[in-house]
């Protein structure tokens, strides 16, 4: 099912579903862009960082060209990340999923090279040499970078700092006595980079449950802006909305297109006689014999006007609409509102007509006719359908 990004054109619960479909969507498309720019920068600092280590490191004197390498590894990675570009919008779940993973491939590999890279540095120097220190400073860089920059998935964030840390770290502390305090700094800032990464990733959770708030408050108001807050229907801009977009689709199809336009007599009289509380009471209890007379999926009824209202009825055909306005109109004459003790007996005059492919032009043309067809019911003294 595709959702209808124009509120006024879809039922409630058919919102509520295209709402989280939205939703779902908005957290994918974050979640992924996020991953792909935050990650994207990685591998030019493990270039560079790869290039001083070897530039550095004693046992590769004289053998500079071997940075190329590493430089060429990280660099190819880079323009990997660079082309593995995020779902368009639109895509499935199971594509987010999918290319999660992927990118989760290309980060940890990143990572896993580049601990190789500082692993193999401290198993050959063995002690504090300007390589060593390099590595040591720029794999705590990264990891920190890691903790910070991958909070929306922690468990893979977690595992990709492990994988940056421990292996030279062993190094440092069981095979190098010159490192080993230096390994033990490192094991007591990797706990810190954990509970790091912890508190990140709850802040990227509120962070997002903040903006899914918004994205709900804003459909909210959209339908409260459509929505008639006496009766609940929709309202004139959402019926305007409806019926040019249903209008318009029977147009092109050349399909049958009722429409009732019900208006309550001498509703002035009820406000004055019984107060405009009853008034009130009146006008809910028509829309809910409305509601229950127009009710199959495709019908739409709205309060168009203060005792006015409609029902747009796709593939209704003349006959049937006049028939269906005659029952509306039986119904409300013999159902009152009951106010305590008080029955306030209503009656309204419809005007019933269809969409006239041959003589409309617009939606307004057929809204018109019908319109003066219901003027005309008012004339006939009212409690009357007329047919446009
Ligand atoms: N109680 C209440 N009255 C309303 C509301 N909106 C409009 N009205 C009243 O509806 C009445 C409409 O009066 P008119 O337009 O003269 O129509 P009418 O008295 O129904 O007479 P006809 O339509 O000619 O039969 C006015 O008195 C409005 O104040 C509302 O939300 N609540």
């Amino acid at each position: 099912m595709q959702y209808i990004s124009d509120p006024s054109l879809v039922s409630t619960e058919y919102a509520q579903y295209g709402l989280a479909q939205e939703i779902d969507a908005y957290k994918n498309r974050r979640v992924t862009s996020d991953l792909y720019t935050r990650s994207l920068i990685g591998p030019l600092f493990y270039m560079i960082a790869s290039g001083l280590t070897i530039g550095l490191a004693d046992y590769f004197q004289g053998r500079v060209w071997l940075m190329l390498i590493p430089g060429l590894a990280f660099l190819l990675l880079w323009w990997q990340r660079y082309h593995h570009v995020p779902p368009t919008p639109g895509a499935d779940h199971e594509e987010y999923v999918r290319w999660n993973r992927q990118q989760w491939y290309l980060i940890h590999l990143g990572a896993l090279i580049w601990s190789g890279i500082a692993t193999s540095t401290a198993c050959i120097e063995l002690h504090t040499s300007n390589a060593v220190i390099v590595t040591m400073i720029t794999t705590i860089a990264f990891s920190t970078a890691a903790s910070h920059s991958f909070a929306m998935h922690p468990q893979q964030a977690r595992l990709c700092i492990i994988e940056f840390v421990l292996p030279p770290t062993f190094i440092y502390l069981f095979y190098a006595v010159d490192l080993r305090a230096i390994g033990i700094a490192i094991c007591i800032y990797f706990v810190y980079l954990m509970m790091n990464l912890h508190g990140n990733a709850k802040e990227y959770r509120k962070q997002i449950e903040t903006e899914v708030m918004l994205i709900q408050s804003r459909a909210e108001l959209a339908q409260l802006s459509l929505t008639d807050a006496l009766t609940g229907l929709p309202n004139r801009r959402s019926y305007e909305a409806t019926w040019n977009h249903i209008w318009r689709i029977a147009a092109r199809k050349n399909d049958v297109l009722g429409l009732l336009i019900i208006d309550l007599d001498f509703f002035k009289k009820v406000n004055d006689q019984y107060g405009h509380l009853a008034g009130d009471a009146c006008l809910k209890h028509f829309a809910q014999i409305l509601r229950q007379q127009i009710r199959r999926d495709s019908d739409v009824v709205a309060r168009i006007g203060g005792e006015e209202f409609v029902a747009i009825l796709p593939g209704v055909t003349n006959e049937l609409a006049y028939s269906m306005a005659e029952n509306l109109r039986h119904v409300l004459a013999e159902m009152p509102c009951e106010i305590a003790t008080q029955k306030i007996y209503l009656t309204a005059s419809i005007g019933a007509g269809i969409a006239d492919w041959t003589k409309d032009k617009s939606p307004t043309d057929t809204f018109q006719r019908v319109d003066k067809a219901c003027y005309q019911a008012k004339e006939q003294g009212r409690n009357v359908v007329k047919c446009a």
